[in-house]
């Protein structure tokens, strides 16, 4: 059970992991390398490498990114309590984007806006490394930042839009459907998904098991 919490009082202000996760033996790590795999939050520094995976991902598939690098700096500048990388020997493998948003369903205006204090997180993004995927990376990248959600107290769920083929991925990370997305750009259509962060503290990440 997730017991760690903050006060209300810095609900969407700057909180980052005290102790970043790093899954490496003890008895193996040697003294000057790099950290074998290291979960933390995203800083501005960090955007190139972002940028660099999204586009990536997105620009040779359908052409367009979520998130520009300007947009990318300006949420991590903003927002970067939001945001999860996974760092593998210094290396970004994988990561998340998310900002504040006050309405119950995403429209438009929450593609470029972060609103802060509310209780609602917008995932602008997920994003593997096209080295690392298909190899649950993406799975426990997400698992791991919507634990981490739970602890930041008065954060009651996540919304994200996707398209219709990864609607079966974030079914199977405990996400709803919430119907077609209000969101759409050119010959693209989105389905509006949600997580409650309330409930679910129990969930397995892979319920099959
Ligand atoms: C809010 C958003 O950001 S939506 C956009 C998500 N990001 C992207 O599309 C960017 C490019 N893709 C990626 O970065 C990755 O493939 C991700 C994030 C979608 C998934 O991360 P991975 O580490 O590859 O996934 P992981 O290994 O945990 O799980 C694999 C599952 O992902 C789903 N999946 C991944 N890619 C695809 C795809 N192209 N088509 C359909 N399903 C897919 C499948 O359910 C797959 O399970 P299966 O192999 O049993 O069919």
């Amino acid at each position: 059970i997730m017991t760690q919490q903050v006060s209300a009082s810095s609900v969407l202000k700057p909180f980052f992991l005290k102790t970043p996760v790093r899954v490496v033996n003890p008895l193996r790590q040697r003294r000057h390398t790099l950290p074998a795999s290291e979960f933390r939050n995203l800083t501005p520094q960090d955007a190139i490498s972002v940028f660099e995976i999204e586009r990536e991902a997105f620009v040779s598939v359908s052409g367009e990114c979520p998130l520009t690098l300007k947009e990318v700096l300006n949420f991590l500048g903003q927002c970067p309590e939001l945001s999860l990388g996974w760092f593998e020997e210094g290396q970004l493998v994988a990561f998340i984007i998310g900002s504040g948003w006050d309405k119950e369903r995403l429209s438009q205006e929450a593609m470029t806006q972060h609103i802060p204090d509310n209780s609602t997180v917008h995932i602008h993004v997920l994003s593997v490394h096209r080295h690392c995927r298909q190899q649950g990376k993406g799975s426990i990248l997400l698992w791991r930042y919507l634990q981490y959600l739970r602890c930041v107290l008065g954060l009651h769920r996540a919304l994200l839009i996707c398209e219709d083929f990864l609607v079966p991925f974030y079914l199977k990370a405990g996400f709803k459907e919430k119907g077609p997305s209000a969101i759409s750009i050119p010959n693209m259509q989105f389905q509006e998904m949600e997580y409650m962060l309330d409930g679910q503290v129990y969930a397995r990440r892979n319920s099959g098991c």
